[in-house]
């Protein structure tokens, strides 16, 4: 099998350098329109897709995102392997403003999105106990510390609605519940990717305390803005570091993210709803077709 790299780019990371043959791409999927089109190309052989998740110019909020196209656009350009690069408020006095965590456990407390391609007509249940794939993260956090950021591996990040930040109280909420890092938009991403059976990794790059600590105040939006430039310059090398660790070709993912799928689809399939089904044809085609 052959390796496709997809790129997620958070706020601030609305483009990458260096794709050889690089065109931006519509991709049209069953779940509507993605963010924007997709910048599709190659990077030292290896083929790349970069989709900026709130659209050049941030024109989608953390609640409008369209996850469900995003994730089925790369399966559909035959991404295996997701890397989504966001800013994150940090709850680790250690974990400071430029610092990159390499997420691997999330807390879920988004509620205004879809966060499944499966439902009433094919009802489908994935394990999503370890959320990130411990091989693509390993990666992403040898390519980080290549670029001389300060790397943390392991945390969880916990996914507000948002668009507003925290009060303190649920600032506070989140730190004594052992949260590392508070963002808007890893989830659903890292649910529909594992149920899209795409390796995923999430680099959450520090710009900020949220409100929890002592001598920093508020979150800052002018704050934030400022360290997200130098945190996106960081992302767009360890992008680059990619193709030369992950190679053209793959190998199946020995911890079975390609295959998550493989008995989660419990409605049986004369009872199975031909609509549903044609809109899964990318997500879930490996195991339908079987
Ligand atoms: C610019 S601060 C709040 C905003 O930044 C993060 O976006 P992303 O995860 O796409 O990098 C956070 O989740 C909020 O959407
Ligand atoms: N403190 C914070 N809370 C939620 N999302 C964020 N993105 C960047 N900083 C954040």
């Amino acid at each position: 099998m052959k390796t496709m790299i997809g790129v997620i780019g958070g706020s601030g990371v609305y483009e990458i350098d260096g794709l050889q043959d690089a065109v931006w791409t519509k991709v049209e999927t069953p779940w509507g329109d993605p963010s924007d089109e997709i910048l599709v190309g190659t990077l030292e052989g290896v083929p790349m897709a970069f989709l900026p998740r709130h659209g050049r110019g941030h024109v989608h909020s953390p609640s409008t995102v369209p996850y469900r196209a995003n994730i089925d656009a790369m399966k559909r350009l035959g991404v295996t392997d997701l890397v989504s690069v966001s800013a994150c408020g940090s709850f680790r006095e250690e974990m400071a403003p430029g610092d990159f965590v390499i997420v691997d456990q999330f807390i879920d407390r988004s509620f205004a999105r879809p966060k499944s391609f499966f439902g009433s007509g094919c009802v489908a249940h994935v394990s999503l106990a370890n959320p990130t794939c411990p091989r693509l993260s390993a990666l992403c956090a040898d390519a980080a510390r290549a670029t001389g950021v300060t790397v943390h591996e392991g945390g969880t990040y916990l996914c507000m609605e948002g668009p507003q930040f925290s009060t303190l109280a649920e600032s506070l909420l989140y730190k004594s519940w052992g949260c590392h890092v508070i963002g808007m938009t890893n989830m659903p991403e890292a649910k529909l990717a594992r149920e899209a059976e795409i390796c995923y990794a999430s680099v959450a790059m520090v710009t900020d305390y949220d409100s929890w600590h002592p001598h920093h105040g508020e979150v800052d939006i002018t704050a934030i803005i400022a360290t997200l430039g130098a945190n996106a310059d960081h992302a767009r090398g360890l992008v680059a570091g990619l193709p030369a660790r992950l190679g053209a070709a793959r190998d199946a993912c020995p911890h079975g993210c390609d295959r998550a799928l493989e008995h989660a689809i419990m409605t049986a399939p004369a009872k199975r709803d031909p609509e549903l089904l044609a809109k899964l044809d990318a997500v879930a085609g490996r195991v339908l077709k079987g």
